[in-house]
């Protein structure tokens, strides 16, 4: 791949990035650019969390030197699985399994485990290092990244560690690059300003799109705020399981699901089914989407660019049913190789009993 398509594959359904100048100047030196992401071993993962690993894999593609930080100890702070260590390193097992049967090539890719940077006095070095340049008001408003609201730093003081952590883990990694959804913003550019006043490398950022929770963003209006603020309150999350389609659902539970999701006539924003449509199917090269409809009502119907579906639902030229029947049957072939590449594995079988029983946020 030449500079262009590596940048096209890099920049192909994302949100943002901070900056493009700066990922054109990594892409033209030459040299070799380190990206990664980081995600709290917690639970089952769910279709949203497709949308980054289509992301890794396009990143690993073009040649970008890939780690995941698995961020174990980032779990503990936030609650998650009981702040049971064991289980949450466990549920990183079971989400490599996930990554690799979404098409993640794992042999190219670095797992890094949270505990192995925490073991490090250097890290903690940093840690202390990069709080000293961030004031305590921009810290508790970066608590979203967590999935929490600033006020929750109150509750325990470890949560306010995490974004700093965060922020450090880029540094220690001497990363080019930190992919994350929009609601991982706050970290992001946080580590951009500090990075100047500490001389360090400053991270392009490059945010991935959220898919809304199934039931529908409820009164948007209702929650003022930052861009990425409002998306961490309405977004499909697996601490709400009613919002979300999870990677190891059955194909019934598929169906049920998407058949009962919020999806008004006519409405493109904030319609989490045509969202599924745009940044899970059509993410992959050559998807066609499929709508099975009897002759009254137009007859079968195929569409091979997000474009073309988005213009016939806002115009009123496909039903909201036959939507959600065509986004089901399509969602059902990607998700039914994932839940058996998990499933088929007794040990990790029997693991995920335990952590869907432990879900505690
Ligand atoms: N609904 C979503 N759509 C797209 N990306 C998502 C979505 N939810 C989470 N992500 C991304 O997945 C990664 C892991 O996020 P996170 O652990 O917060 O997911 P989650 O399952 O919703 O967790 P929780 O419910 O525990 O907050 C992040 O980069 C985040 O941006
Ligand atoms: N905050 C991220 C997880 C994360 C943790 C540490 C990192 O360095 C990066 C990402 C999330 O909630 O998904």
């Amino acid at each position: 791949m030449d500079v262009e398509e590596r940048f096209n594959r890099i920049a192909r359904n994302t949100v943002e990035i901070v900056t493009v100048d700066e990922l054109r100047r990594l892409l033209e030196s030459g040299g070799g650019i380190k990206g990664y992401i980081g995600y709290e071993p917690s639970g089952v993962a769910h279709i949203g969390w497709l949308v980054w690993m289509y992301k890794v894999k396009d990143l690993v593609e073009a040649g970008v030197d890939f780690s995941v930080l698995e961020a174990t100890w980032h779990a503990y702070i936030n609650d998650k699985l009981g702040g049971d260590m064991e289980l949450i390193r466990t549920a990183a097992r079971i989400v490599r399994r996930v990554m690799e049967a979404a098409g993640v090539p794992a042999e190219r890719v670095r797992f890094v485990d949270a505990e192995e940077l925490a073991s490090d006095k250097d890290y903690w070095g940093l840690v202390i290092r990069v709080a000293k340049r961030a004031s305590l008001a921009r810290v508790r408003r970066a608590l979203t990244i967590m999935g929490r609201r600033a006020e929750e730093a109150e509750v325990d003081a470890s949560k306010l560690i995490y974004p700093l952590m965060q922020v450090s883990d880029i540094f220690y990694m001497d990363l080019d690059i930190a992919l994350g959804g929009m609601d991982q913003r706050k970290a992001h550019m946080l580590a951009r300003d500090v990075a100047e006043k500490l001389g360090r490398k400053k991270p392009v950022a490059i945010h991935t799109p959220i898919i809304s929770s199934l039931q529908g963003p409820g009164r948007m209006e209702a929650s003022p705020g930052e861009i990425d603020d409002v998306l961490a309150e309405v977004k499909m999350s697996k601490s709400k399981p009613e919002t979300a389609v999870f990677v190891v659902d059955s194909d019934e539970d598929i169906r049920r699901k998407i058949r009962k999701a919020y999806c008004p006539a006519r409405q493109v924003q904030g319609n989490p089914v045509l969202e599924i449509a745009r940044y899970v199917l059509f993410a992959r090269d050559g998807f066609i989407l499929r709508v099975e409809r009897p002759s009254r009502y137009g007859g079968p119907v195929e569409y091979v660019s997000y474009e073309e579906l988005e213009r016939d639902y806002a115009e009123g030229r496909l039903h909201p049913l036959d939507l959600k029947n065509a986004v089901a049957e399509s969602l059902v072939e990607i998700v039914r190789p994932i839940r058996e590449a998990v499933l088929s594995d007794s040990t990790m079988r029997r693991a995920l009993e335990v952590i869907e029983g432990r879900v505690t946020r």
